[in-house]
């Protein structure tokens, strides 16, 4: 006979167990369950008789175990998911089995390493401008949420749609967070009202569906009209797959496309380079240090691909910064054979989360967690790390295709702002949203001083 222990958990309140916890601050209820009932636990969410059990994981070795070796008993089938594919459609995040692999097999070719590393130029232009535009800021103080979101957007649609569209940083900063927080909000409820009811969050929501749809459309419709069928971005490379005779991608689904790489490919970068440079506005110590690092190794010139190699601490800064605040702080799946994690067993049809926000705060593998502490990537202290203590992109079979994209991007700007600026941040203790992705909810200002280019 098995000996496996029940997973342990709040009571949480008697009318709806942990739902007003989730509600009122996420992050925070994750944290203490996992201080108060260890790296395995089950929340019960909602009313009895509507209640839910949702397992969160919280354990480097469960993370593992959930996202990669038994990665097969657990899909992207759990409510959450089935959120956002409503809402943002059955694109690369979403889908799954031969929907998934035969677009994954289509956009790989634009996420090998040499082929990111060919986006560096691009990269560096984009941080160029957003250093020019800062001479101008009023009172040389910036909101770093702001300008990093308008900066990984203008990268991502450059970069993977050939397009220079300035409208969308408005769509989409006014777009995004309305879905983020239906989403988060559906995705938790114990019953849900029928998307089609008329009640002020569904149209809240709806318009901001058929506004994001409207402008895929129109990064599509100015693609074609701009160029022949030769380009070899994202959106040429759909487009031309969308015209194959074997209808290997109809055009909602390079709407779909579309619509999640502008998602996945900006918003997370942005958050993780608000946090580096947020932290580092309060860690003037190592700002210098990792200046000093820009400056040793690029002297006057442009910042190029194998650069990434060169700015060990830099790096580490930027690891520092995603461990503290990963844009993706729990990665949702549904159970779809019982299982065991950790040596606790979840039943099929659970729910379950792996958090990253809690295993990057797991005194298990981080002393004293809550400090900023870029020494600890130094090789050798990664070294004896289990694999999934740091685990910002996911991991496994549906790991972030954009990894790489997103690390060169981060290294090659933050070398581009430090070069040109010191930064000091002018506040603390930022509110933090989670809907899909973790975002600043306020703002994030920083005082810029210019500085004499070496
Ligand atoms: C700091 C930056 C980023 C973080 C923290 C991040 C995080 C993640 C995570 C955790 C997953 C796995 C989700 C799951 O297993 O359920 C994921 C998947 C994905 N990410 Fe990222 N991401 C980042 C940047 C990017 C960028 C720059 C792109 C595109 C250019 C991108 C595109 C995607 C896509 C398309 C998937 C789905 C991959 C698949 O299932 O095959 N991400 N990301």
């Amino acid at each position: 006979m098995s000996t496996v222990t029940p997973v342990p958990g709040p009571k949480g309140s008697l009318l709806l167990g942990s739902l007003p916890d989730f509600r009122r601050d996420v992050l925070d209820a994750y944290l203490r369950g996992w201080r108060e009932h260890g790296d395995v636990v089950r929340f019960a969410l909602g009313p009895p008789g509507l209640r839910a059990d949702v397992y969160a994981v919280f354990s480097a070795s469960g993370a593992q175990q959930v996202l990669a070796s038994r990665s097969a008993n657990f899909r992207k089938d759990n409510k959450f998911y089935e959120e956002i594919r409503q809402s943002l459609g059955n694109g690369l995040l979403t889908s799954q089995d031969e929907d998934y692999v035969r677009q994954r097999r289509l956009v790989q070719p634009l996420f090998t390493r040499r082929r990111v590393d060919g986006y560096a130029d691009a990269l560096y232009e984009e941080a160029s401008s957003v250093v020019d535009a800062w001479r101008d800021a009023p009172g040389s103080v910036v909101d770093l949420s702001e300008e990093m979101t308008r900066f990984t957007l203008r990268a991502v649609t450059r970069i993977l749609f050939g397009a220079d569209i300035e409208a969308a940083v408005d769509v989409v900063r006014r777009s995004f967070p309305v879905i983020g927080a239906y989403t988060r909000d559906r995705g938790t409820a114990p019953v849900a009202v029928p998307r089609q009811w008329p009640t002020p969050a569904n149209r809240a929501a709806a318009r901001a569906q058929a506004d994001l749809y409207a402008l895929c459309d129109r990064i599509i419709a100015e693609r074609r009209a701009a160029v022949t069928d030769d380009g070899d971005d994202l959106l040429s490379l759909l487009s031309r797959a969308a015209s194959e005779e074997d209808g290997s991608l109809d055009a909602d689904e390079v709407r779909d496309q579309v619509l999640v790489f502008l998602l996945a490919g900006h918003e997370t970068t942005a958050t993780s380079l608000t946090f580096a440079l947020h932290l580092l506005g309060h860690h003037p110590k190592e700002q210098q240090r990792a200046r000093e690092e820009v400056d040793r190794v690029l002297g006057g010139r442009p910042p190029v691909a194998a650069d990434l190699d060169r700015l060990p601490y830099l790096t580490q800064v930027l690891k520092e910064a995603m461990r503290l605040y990963p844009a993706a702080p729990a990665i949702g799946r549904e159970v779809v054979a019982d299982t065991e994690v950790d040596g606790f067993p979840v039943p099929a049809g659970a729910t379950l989360l792996v958090v990253p926000w809690v295993i990057h705060r797991n005194t298990r593998y981080w002393e004293d967690p809550e400090r900023f502490d870029p020494e600890r990537f130094t090789p050798e202290r990664e070294a004896g790390r289990p694999r999934y203590a740091w685990m910002p992109f996911g991991g496994g079979p549906r790991a972030c295709i954009g990894q790489h994209f997103s690390m060169l991007e981060s290294v090659l700007a933050l070398a581009t702002f430090l070069r040109a600026y010191e930064v000091e941040s002018l506040d603390t203790d930022i509110p933090l949203d989670a809907g899909i992705t973790l975002t600043a909810k306020a703002r994030a200002r920083a005082r810029l001083t210019a500085r004499q280019l070496p």
